[in-house]
């Protein structure tokens, strides 16, 4: 099935740590930042997991302590619930993993 888009203003209202992020097309993004590069790619590491698991890839950046995440379905060319679930599993493994921000 494809996905169905959903607005950004609507999928932020559930996601406080997520801003709007609009490039090639409408994405939300998170800044993170943790103790160390360790710490950063153990939580990419369980994001990637994930990810691949869902089907559904952040693009993404790393520099040392900091991870720099967008998220957005291709496919729909927007926003979509894969994104949104995505989000709050990010917001859990950036909890689980110390994340200062
Ligand atoms: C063929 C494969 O299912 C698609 O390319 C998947 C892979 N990962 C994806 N990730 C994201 N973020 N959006 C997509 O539309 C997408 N599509």
């Amino acid at each position: 099935m494809t996905d169905v888009r959903i607005e950004v203003a609507k999928a932020l209202e559930t996601l406080p740590a997520w801003r709007a992020d609009d490039g090639d097309r409408p994405a939300i993004g998170r800044s993170l930042r943790f103790a160390d590069f360790n710490a950063a790619f153990g939580f990419m590491t369980r994001v990637a997991l994930m990810a691949d698991k869902m089907d559904h890839h952040p693009e993404w950046s790393n520099v040392y302590d900091r991870v720099e995440v967008l998220l957005t379905t291709h496919d729909a060319d927007g926003v979509t619930d894969k994104d949104v679930t995505l989000a709050r599993f990010i917001d859990r493994a950036a909890a689980e993993t110390g994340a200062i921000s």
